[in-house]
């Protein structure tokens, strides 16, 4: 039997479809042909490709009407580069790969043009591996091996300077597959019998590894083409046996280098050059000595491999998938050089793939695991370099792994999914845990940090130390002791106005203060957290105008606050500390005329008691509505990037990338939303500007600054919160707003989708959130502000249990916060004593009523 097939453009693709169907090789099942390529401009290459699939496809008919279906799609990329694909799809029944290949021959009625490169590949089940790299410029070729069971072929395509182009398939015999002697080409035909028209196969190697390349031939070879090497088909077939094989000669393309380096195998970190000498690639990745790592974790059972990194990142695309009824999530993948992807999805228990990003090269090689539906690969382009303009790109944007996980399991009943991450970048365990004394460069590293160390940055380390760590209950941080510093530099800078009119204080009070002149009063209790002696020093300051009592001690018939109480004229409280201001509390401060909240958030104090009692109540509005705004945001990122468990990573000396990069996702694209439009929903969303995210807001009313800014406001929260891939909460906590987050509430929100609330615990229902968090409901919740300050030890939020990421109340403690309620209580206690008003947005409740945002 002549084994030798040819086929070509035209015509020959009928003689192709006939001897295909007379072949003995076995009918390949599931193919997935996947064409990629990549252009730089639109030209007319899709009008060409289009012409190419609607000819595949009729020929495709042709043949079998019933055998295969063939589908288009095509998808912009990163940095302007389009990926064609041809999608072909048998019906079960199954066609020969040369019977496809034959089919697939055709000539377009117009040549590509600006096609920089591309490529055929085609995976099969009963295809162990293969792949022909095809779709060179005119006048060059390519070629690949595939095997099939136990046979082995060589693929050549070739395409004249005409633009025709032609197909050689060569089975390579089982003798030199067994036996290949040095792996030359003329090892390879000494295998190869007369009656195989061994003519034809020298002819046909000769092009493909020897000839010149001025000389002409069977398809014209690019005359200027450089590369013209030996194969080695003992590193071939080693190449095969690990791994996906690409073997390419496209006519002078830089890729081919990367090509040749998959398939010879150099050492790592470097390439072949078309010279034959192996040389570090231009872009060399720095070189481990130790092995790499790639947990994956399967069905929840973890698999550890050696020597295999993966570089992840998600987005699902959304592609036809024409006559599959069951599966699958169509998906390309990626997966850095060097990784041998069969290796991962060989695994009989893997049901779904979740992968992805923008080199598309890599991504076919899992085709095949695809097929039968046990395994969906998600993936997200467009991760890795950043495109401008989402919008523009012809894919459906879903940003959001989680959210295209959970969509594809239910779509598609799979039942777990196997998560590679890493890169090829990734040291070493050992490298990562650290020697125990520092390397050189580890040195630097820690020299350079330490020039950056600032006490804030320390304090927010500490701050997501603590977090990260479950350790939420850490009252003695840092930052305290230092907002108290600030607090205190602050009275030392500015004391109190009218020095030495302590004893005198005015008569005139415009707001019911008492005419005691002379007397020394308690006027103030205020309270730094676990700052006693800070505090003390402070009240130094005021002693000349009233006796002031500090005190961290919190509420509770024995503490200092409550000893106190019944002399005190002022209260000043931050929100929750030293105490509730309660109205039992109240029936208690016989002399109390006002309370005022160092910050902004009054509702620790019973408002409608405080009215009742005619009472003042004030905070210092705007105090620190944008250390909130920037702790928002900050919140959001952290989630969204899953930040946090990444930190925790480092401090418990892990490296396990794969495990936050599953869940990290860009801000870009994303929806965002404030429940609340008011003076922190405002900043908030201002700051968000810069990050590319749509901003949507609800409140009662509109606002007109986040109109200007160009939010959107959506008058139904519902509506709102089903759009919104994160929500922050922005609005009091009153009668109407407690327990607003409830289960039902909740519900309304996109699956999958983060809360952010650092404006009251109460307002969110604490047993609804942890109950979202682990359906999966929400994806992640963080705040600072709870129910109960500080909160109980069994508080289901204690410990940050799952994808919570609370902290104490800390988001409108900043340095810069502290200085200005600091100088806003000043002014109002100055104030008060002076007889003056305070500023009118200060008030919450004045002569019995109670401010409108509180109602
Ligand atoms: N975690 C922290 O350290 C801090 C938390 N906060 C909290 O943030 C809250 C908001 O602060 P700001 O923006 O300065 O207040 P704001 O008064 O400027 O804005 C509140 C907005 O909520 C809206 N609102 C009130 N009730 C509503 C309802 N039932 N439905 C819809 N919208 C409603 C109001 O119309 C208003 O636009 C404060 O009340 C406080 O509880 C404030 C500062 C610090």
């Amino acid at each position: 039997m002549n084994r030798f097939r040819k086929w070509g453009w035209g015509g020959q693709a009928e003689h192709a479809a006939q001897s295909s169907m007379s072949s003995s090789r076995p009918l390949v099942q599931n193919i997935w042909v996947g064409i990629d390529w990549f252009y730089q401009q639109d030209g007319g290459f899709l009008e060409a490709f289009r012409d190419l699939c609607h000819n595949a496809k009729a020929v495709g008919s042709t043949l079998n009407a019933s055998k295969f279906d063939v589908t288009l799609y095509h998808e912009q990329v990163a940095n302007g580069v389009t990926q064609l694909c041809l999608a072909v799809e048998d019906n079960g029944r199954g066609f020969s790969f040369e019977e496809l290949l034959g089919s697939l021959m055709l000539k377009p009625r117009s040549a590509p043009a600006g096609a920089e490169a591309g490529q055929l590949s085609f995976y099969g089940e009963g295809m162990k591996t293969s792949l022909v790299h095809m779709m060179a410029p005119k006048g060059s070729f390519c070629f690949g091996l595939t095997m099939q069971g136990e046979e082995w072929t060589v693929v050549m395509l070739s395409r004249g300077s005409d633009g025709n182009a032609e197909v050689v398939l060569l089975p390579i015999p089982r003798a030199f597959v067994d036996n290949p002697g040095d792996g030359t080409t003329n090892d390879l035909l000494s295998h190869v019998a007369e009656e195989d028209c061994k003519a034809d196969y020298q002819k046909v190697l000769e092009k493909m590894c020897r000839q010149p390349a001025s000389t002409g031939g069977i398809s014209g070879l690019n005359p200027n083409s450089p590369y013209n090497w030996p194969i080695d088909f003992v590193k071939v077939f080693q190449a095969m046996q690990q791994r996906s094989v690409i073997v390419d000669k496209n006519g002078g393309r830089q890729d081919v280098y990367n090509v040749l380096s998959t398939l010879y195998l150099p050492e790592e970190g470097q390439q072949l050059h078309p010279s034959g000498k192996l040389v570090a690639p231009p872009h060399a990745p720095p070189t481990h000595a130790g092995p790499y790592r790639l947990r994956m974790s399967v069905l929840g059972r973890e698999v550890t491999s050696e020597n295999h990194a993966w570089h992840i990142a998600v987005r699902e695309g959304a592609r036809p998938r024409p006559h599959r009824k069951e599966p699958s999530a169509i998906l390309t993948i990626r997966a850095s050089p060097k990784v041998h992807a069969q290796q991962l999805v060989g695994r009989e228990q893997l049901d779904i793939i979740c992968t992805a990003g923008n080199q598309l090269g890599r991504d076919r090689f899992l085709y095949p695991f695809c097929l039968d539906g046990r395994i969906a690969l998600v993936q997200l382009a467009s991760t890795q370099h950043g495109t401008p303009d989402r919008s523009k790109l012809n894919i459906e944007p879903l940003d959001n792994f989680a959210q295209a996980l959970m969509r594809t399991l239910a779509t598609h009943s799979l039942q777990g999914y196997l998560d590679a991450g890493g890169d090829r970048y990734l040291p070493p365990a050992e490298t990562v845990a650290g020697p125990s004394s520092p390397t050189p460069q580890q040195r630097h590293q820690q020299q350079a940090a330490a020039r950056h160390h600032t006490p804030m940055a320390s304090a927010l380390q500490h701050r997501m130390t603590a977090a990260a760590t479950g350790d939420s209950h850490d009252s003695s941080t840092g930052l305290g002791s230092e907002g108290a510093a600030a607090a205190l530099n602050q009275l030392h800078q500015h004391p109190l106005q009218n020095g030495g009119v302590g004893t005198r204080p005015s008569a005139a009070t415009a707001n019911g203060a008492s005419k005691r002149a002379g007397t020394r009063r308690h006027a103030a209790v205020l309270q730094f957290q676990g700052t006693a002696t800070a505090g003390r020093t402070a009240g130094r300051r005021q002693q000349d105008r009233a006796d002031v009592i500090l005190t961290s001690d919190k509420e509770g018939p024995e503490s200092e606050f409550e000893k106190h109480l019944p002399e005190a004229e002022i209260v000043v409280t931050t929100p929750f500390h030293p105490a509730y201001i309660t109205k039992d509390l109240l029936k208690k401060a016989h002399k109390l005329k006002l309370v005022l909240t160092a910050g902004i958030g009054s509702d620790h104090v019973d408002l409608q008691a405080a009215a009742d009692n005619n009472l003042t109540v004030a905070e210092v509005t705007g105090s620190n509505t944008t250390s909130v705004a920037e702790d928002n945001v900050l919140r959001i990122v952290l989630l969204m990037r899953n930040f946090l468990p990444a930190l925790e990573q480092i401090k418990e000396k892990k490296w396990d990338v794969p495990a936050v990069a599953a869940h990290a996702h860009d801000m870009m694209g994303m929806t965002v939303g404030t429940v609340g439009g008011g003076a922190i929903g405002l900043e908030t969303m201002k700051r968000l500007r810069g990050w590319e995210v749509k901003r949507l807001y609800f409140d009662r009313k509109n606002n007109e600054g986040l109109d200007k800014e160009g939010v959107t406001l959506v008058k139904d929260m519902g509506e709102l919160l089903g759009q919104c891939d994160a929500v922050t909460i922005c609005i009091p906590l009153t009668p109407a707003t407690k327990g607003m987050f409830d289960k039902d509430t909740i519900g309304k929100m996109k699956k999958g989708a983060y809360l952010i609330n650092n404006a009251r615990g109460a307002i969110v229902d604490k047993h609804a959130v942890v109950e979202a968090l682990e359906s999966g409901q929400l994806a992640g919740y963080s705040g600072d502000v709870w129910d109960q300050q500080p909160p109980p030890k069994d508080h289901p939020w204690s410990g940050n249990p799952g994808n919570l990421a609370m902290t104490p109340h800390v988001s409108g403690t900043t340095l810069e916060a502290q200085q200005r309620y600091q100088e806003g209580i000043h002014d109002m206690v100055n104030a008060w004593f002076d007889g003056k008003p305070f500023d009118e947005v200060n008030y919450i409740v004045r002569e019995g009523e109670i401010a409108p945002q509180y109602q």
